[in-house]
């Protein structure tokens, strides 16, 4: 399983300090949407040429003009973008074609998506391989946890692999990583841990027991 880091609310500067600390321990560095919004692709291009062995997504979230988003992030370096599971299967499709062209992923964001098992269906008929269950920032202060739908995905995923996002932390990666996700994204769990350090190590060893 795969530990991936979602950077939301740190400065760039701040966020390369953080990497360097948690190198190690991760997996996927993701540039977050409000980073995205912060600093464009910039940040994700220099977090590829500053930690060039690892993975990065950029999390753009997209909802429409597939195609001119995915290729603008694949071309900063990003080796993931994400697309919105809602929107319209000719952005997915846009999105999918960037994504051969670069020799690149796309990710689908499952936030907010109602029929989770026909549209699971629908996104794997198009040929995504990537599914990602979310429960948002604002979804979570309201007491929602991705734990549930992660569970649907596992028995509804045919083919794509999946990754888990949502308020993860040390302290609950454990369900997580026993429902065998491929991907596991811990956000605020680390960025605003009193010790990342310490706290990256731990995710790590607790993820390992159930691999
Ligand atoms: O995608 C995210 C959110 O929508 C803000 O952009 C977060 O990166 C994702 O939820 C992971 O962060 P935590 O929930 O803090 O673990």
């Amino acid at each position: 399983m795969k530990i991936q880091l979602a950077i939301d609310d740190l400065t760039l500067e701040e966020a390369i300090t953080l990497v360097t600390v948690i190198e190690k321990e991760i997996d996927v560095i993701e540039i977050g949407t409000p980073l995205v919004y912060q600093e464009g692709m910039r940040a994700v291009t220099t977090m590829k040429k500053r930690f060039p062995k690892k993975e990065v997504l950029a999390d753009l979230k997209i909802m429409d003009a597939g195609y001119y988003e995915a290729k603008m992030a694949f071309q900063a370096g990003a080796d993931y973008v994400t697309v919105l599971g809602v929107t319209d299967d000719l952005t997915i499709e846009g999105c999918l074609r960037a994504g051969k062209e670069m020799g690149k992923q796309i990710v689908v964001d499952m936030i907010c998506v109602k029929e989770l098992e026909k549209r699971i269906e629908r996104l794997e008929t198009l040929g995504v391989s990537m599914l990602a269950v979310h429960v948002g920032t604002d979804q979570q202060a309201e007491g929602r946890r991705p734990i549930d739908d992660l569970k649907l995905m596992k028995r509804c995923c045919r083919l794509a692999e999946i990754s888990v996002a949502g308020g993860l932390s040390l302290d609950t990666v454990s369900e997580y990583a026993q429902l065998q996700p491929q991907i596991l994204i811990v956000g605020g769990g680390l960025t605003h841990a009193k010790d990342p350090g310490e706290t990256a190590k731990g995710i790590r060893k607790k993820i390992k027991e159930w691999e």
